[in-house]
């Protein structure tokens, strides 16, 4: 079989870097298929052996396809044309896709090249077949039924619909990020969003044992999940012993700031994590106001240390926004399974942080040290 995959974003970068962009779609989507390309100006036409549903199946997760049609073609001829419209149009009765009886339809025509016929005139002539074979009553504007009809020089291709893809862009085309991924449901999520800007994700987990438990299984199934959209760049997964370090802030530092200083303590963790695999910035999966630690004051002071980027894919989707897309990727059914939550949260803990009281407890619990003693626990996970 062929099929048309379309880019988007791809399409507008200069020549060199959108031949790059390509390339690595390309080697994504040949990563999990056996498949060629043929690459004429940006239209890419994939041709494989495999079944459609392991075609579909692989290009509705690999990111950069805005869509992509199963194709037909024959060579530029008024006559073979005619014999693949009669082709085609039986099998798409035959598969429900278009009912002559009370559907209307539409032809499409593109075409490059030089011919002695316009598009308007090809679809003029390719909408009389139809009708011929059919007797379906053409509707330009809003048909239920379109035939796209795609001219190249001597080649014509034909196709009956256009399937969406993920959009966004190929993932490795961007650098590396450390998301900090928590085993609740709004991380994975964040996660994936960076995977839809084109980046490699290096997923970080805070093993605050003993105050949290089972929370490396969950993590494990949910970079699963997460590597699943990763077509062609392998997901990294890295936990570290950060009850180590949160069991110093109990003990030093005013109750009511452990959570404050356990994020602190994380995104700069993050940062350590992302200077040893070259990684540029840092995600969460933070939403504003979404809980009480997530205020803006928070925000700030918890971020104040990180010296890296940090972005907050979520920061202003609603919950059940972020849900919605849990539940589409796969890992909200692993975001739920109840582990106890953290015990080491205090009664009431700080919403409404200051920078600088913030960072003077930071000082006087020595939390550089401390984080550095934590260091040497990164211990990278195997995901397969
Ligand atoms: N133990 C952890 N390890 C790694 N990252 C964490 C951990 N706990 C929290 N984070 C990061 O901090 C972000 C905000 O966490 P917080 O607990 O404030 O909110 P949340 O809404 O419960 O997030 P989530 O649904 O992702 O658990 C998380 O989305 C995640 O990116």
């Amino acid at each position: 079989m062929e099929y048309f995959v379309r880019y988007g974003e791809i399409g507008i970068k200069s020549p060199k870097i959108r031949h790059k962009f390509e390339k690595r779609l390309m080697d994504n989507i040949k990563s999990e298929l056996e498949c060629e390309f043929e690459n004429n100006q940006g239209r890419l036409t994939l041709k494989t052996e495999e079944t459609n549903e392991k075609v579909a199946d692989v290009l509705s997760r690999v990111f950069g396809i805005v869509s992509y049609s199963p194709i037909t073609q024959t060579i530029t001829d008024k006559e073979k044309i005619s014999e693949l419209i009669h082709e085609i149009i039986p099998k798409v009765i035959d598969e429900g896709k278009f009912n002559p009886q009370k559907d209307t339809f539409a032809v499409k025509c593109r075409r490059v090249g030089n011919h002695d016929f316009s598009s308007q005139e090809m679809a003029g002539y390719c909408g009389s077949v139809v009708i011929d074979i059919t007797n379906a009553k053409v509707d330009l504007s809003n048909p239920d039924f379109t035939l796209y009809v795609e001219i190249r020089e001597n080649k014509t291709y034909m196709f009956t619909e256009k399937i969406p893809g993920l959009g966004g862009l190929p993932v490795g085309s961007q650098g590396s990020v450390v998301c900090l991924i928590s085993s609740g449901i709004d991380s994975p999520v964040a996660s994936f969003q960076m995977l839809k800007r084109g980046c490699k994700i290096i997923l970080l987990h805070c093993d605050n044992n003993p105050y949290t438990k089972n929370t490396i299984e969950k993590v494990k199934k949910q970079a699963q999940r997460l590597q699943r959209y990763s077509v062609g760049v392998k997901v990294k997964l890295y936990t570290i012993n950060f009850g180590q370090y949160l069991e110093h802030v109990i003990k030093q530092a005013p109750p009511r700031m452990t959570c404050v200083l356990c994020k602190s303590g994380m995104y700069q963790t993050a940062a350590q994590l992302a200077k040893f695999n070259h990684a540029n910035a840092i995600a969460d999966g933070s939403s504003i106001g979404q809980v009480a630690s997530q205020t803006l004051r928070n925000i700030e002071a918890t971020r104040y240390k990180c010296r890296m980027p940090i972005f907050s894919p979520l920061i202003s989707l609603d919950k059940i926004e972020i849900e919605a897309i849990a539940k589409t990727i796969g890992t909200y059914e692993t975001s739920i399974i109840p582990d106890g939550g953290c015990s080491a949260v205090p009664k009431y803990p700080e919403t409404n942080a200051e920078l600088d009281v913030v960072n003077n407890v930071i000082d006087d619990i020595n939390q550089k040290d401390v984080l550095e003693e934590v260091w040497n626990t990164f211990t990278k996970i195997d995901i397969d």
